[in-house]
């Protein structure tokens, strides 16, 4: 069920396109501005008890005003599109004028004073270390030069797995917990953003004392001191201060590592339940990867159907639904700020359903490289994610060698329908339960 709301929330063509959450920098006169459609009274856009989560009720909101919405959030006027068709305005048409980003709170006090790529407003500085991110880590070059370093770390996760697991130094310095607090501090709204002029509002929700907690924490800045030299060297016409270098790597760890799990994590939840995708899957990795034990990155381009799951998986799953919240820097006419047709809901077939091969023939040139406005899990436009080939090679390998080495299989006695499918709404959106599966050595 909350699947389906789901995938009609994303009211797409084919596949899904995330909702973009636009907050417009200045308070807009009804007199002057045509606005979009909007709600009689504020909706409630997290209701714990229900579990709804907040990108359900701006589907519910969706459905009833259409793809795009106008609400005053607090003090914030908010405008959230909804559609494929809506998406292309925002990150092609308006891409510029959106092309900054709302000073939240948490992200302020845990990117030091939002001085990363993700959260830092558009202009000099952003495109500055935007630039040399690409440049420096993240060009395409760089990321084929990381390839044995992804190679090294799915052997241990196939260790792991078997049971022969070794604590890795990640786990030492406390990563995980780091990557824990992260997606707290970040997650879903918090009321005091809503509120700017009412700073008080941080400490009432208990936000300020957290983010007291967590910069006292030693073990992180071990982890970022030990890349700070490298990136530093990299920076010689604006140069950055440290603190400007710890934002930029907890970036990478942070935005990088989340969203690949999260992939994985949903991915190998559908495959235990959709066994016969997970036989198919496993008969294309077989048929090339053979009797070795390992898959290699020369494998990747052959596996069409590993690429249809990965994208089923990104359409019914996308890792952060609500892309990055963007700011309006100059007035914008989204589609006359008028209501458009309302979704065709026949247009996705069976959009709740994992189904990798409406990825396949006719539809095999969808993709998610920020072309295709049915399928955006890594945005569009300016602000999009600047490495979805890294993002992606390491999905596609990890998830060719977990099917490679293993057959999946739920414990005795639990059925599909017992699994708990519910997704924890933060910046990425988690599984709010482990996933426990019997995973069989397919090599001894
Ligand atoms: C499955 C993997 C990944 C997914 C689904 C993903 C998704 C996204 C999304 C949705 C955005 C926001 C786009 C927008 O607001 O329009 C984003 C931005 C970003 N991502 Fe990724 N990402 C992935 C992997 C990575 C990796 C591996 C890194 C770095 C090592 C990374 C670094 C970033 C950065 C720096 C931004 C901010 C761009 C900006 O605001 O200028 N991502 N990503």
């Amino acid at each position: 069920m909350k699947m389906a709301l789901l995938q009609h929330m994303f009211l797409s063509i084919l596949v899904v396109a995330a909702v973009i959450v636009v907050l417009l920098k200045n308070k807009p006169r009804k007199s002057k501005y045509n606005l979009p459609p909007s709600p009689p009274k504020l909706p409630i856009l997290r209701n714990p008890s229900a579990r709804q989560l907040p990108y359900i009720s701006l589907h519910h909101l969706a459905r009833t005003y259409g793809p795009i919405i106008f609400l005053q959030l607090g003090e914030i006027p908010t405008v959230v599109v909804s559609s494929a068709r809506m998406a292309k305005e925002v990150m092609t048409t308006h891409d510029l004028a959106l092309s900054s980003r709302p000073q939240i709170f948490s992200a302020k006090h845990l990117f030091y004073d939002c001085t990363d790529v993700v959260f830092s407003p558009y202009g000099p500085y952003w495109r500055h270390i935007r630039r040399n991110c690409i440049l420096e880590l993240l060009s395409a070059k760089r990321v084929q030069s990381y390839s044995h370093v992804r190679v090294e770390e799915v052997a241990p996760l196939v260790d792991r797995i078997t049971g022969f697991f070794r604590r890795r130094d990640y786990d030492r310095h406390g990563f995980q917990k780091m990557l824990e607090e992260y997606q707290e501090l970040l997650g879903g709204f918090s009321i005091g953003d809503f509120f700017p002029s009412m700073e008080f509002i941080h400490s009432l929700t208990g936000m300020k004392d957290h983010q007291k907690e967590n910069k006292a924490t030693e073990s992180h800045k071990y982890l970022v001191d030990v890349l700070l030299d490298v990136l530093k060297t990299d920076y010689g016409d604006m140069p950055l201060t440290r603190d400007n270098v710890k934002a930029i790597i907890l970036d990478m760890f942070a935005a990088g590592t989340d969203t690949t799990f999260i992939t994985l994590d949903w991915g190998m939840t559908e495959l235990v339940i959709n066994q016969k995708a997970t036989e198919r899957a496993q008969a294309e990795v077989q048929s090339v990867v053979g009797e070795r034990k390992f898959v290699q990155e020369s494998d990747l381009p052959q596996l069409q159907y590993l690429k249809a799951v990965i994208k089923e998986i990104f359409r019914l799953h996308t890792p952060a639904p609500v892309l990055g919240p963007r700011e309006s820097m100059e007035d914008i006419t989204i589609d006359g700020y008028s209501i458009p047709a309302k979704p065709n809901p026949e247009s996705c077939v069976d959009p709740e359903s994992f189904r990798p091969e409406r990825f396949l023939n006719e539809n095999s040139d969808i993709d998610f490289k920020g072309q295709d406005f049915e399928l955006i899990p890594f945005g569009a436009g300016r602000r999009s994610c600047p490495v979805i080939a890294f993002g992606n090679a390491s999905v596609e390998l990890a998830l060719a060698q977990l099917l490679h080495s293993f057959n999946w299989e739920l414990p005795d006695g639990i059925q599909p329908k017992d699994l708990d499918m519910t997704e924890v709404f933060a910046i990425t959106m988690h599984r709010i339960a482990n996933l426990m599966v019997a995973a069989k050595p397919r090599f001894s």
